[in-house]
């Protein structure tokens, strides 16, 4: 294969694999409205720094083991956590909007 040829199918398969991620990110986001659903049920804080950290040390090892760089991969993870707090908080938010609540975004 010629070298413009190479280039027009990674650059093929590097999309591909762009809209896989966001595939997975919106199902992770699905889950985690069902998953605020329950916490709100059951009383539970939005944040839980001790499962943050064993997910961030967890995917900093899977990351390593891929030949990834792990200090990026905590950052994407934590990138993503944010959002997953941000998304709860304004569930609670709308379901009390008049409360204020111990387990912030933040
Ligand atoms: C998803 C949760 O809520 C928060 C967000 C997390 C995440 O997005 O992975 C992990 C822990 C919590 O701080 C949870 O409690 O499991």
């Amino acid at each position: 294969m010629d070298a413009a040829a190479g280039l027009s199918r990674s650059r093929k398969a590097i999309d591909e694999i762009d809209r896989e991620i966001l595939q997975l990110l919106a199902r992770r986001t699905e889950i985690v409205s069902d998953l605020a659903v329950y916490k709100q049920a059951l009383g539970l804080p939005v944040r839980v720094p001790e499962r943050e950290l064993e997910k961030t040390s967890g995917f900093r090892q899977q990351a390593a083991a891929l030949g990834l760089d792990r200090d990026w991969a905590e950052q994407f993870l934590r990138m993503i956590m944010g959002a997953s707090r941000q998304l709860q908080s304004r569930h609670l938010l709308r379901c009390h909007p008049h409360n204020s609540f111990k387990g912030s975004a933040r």
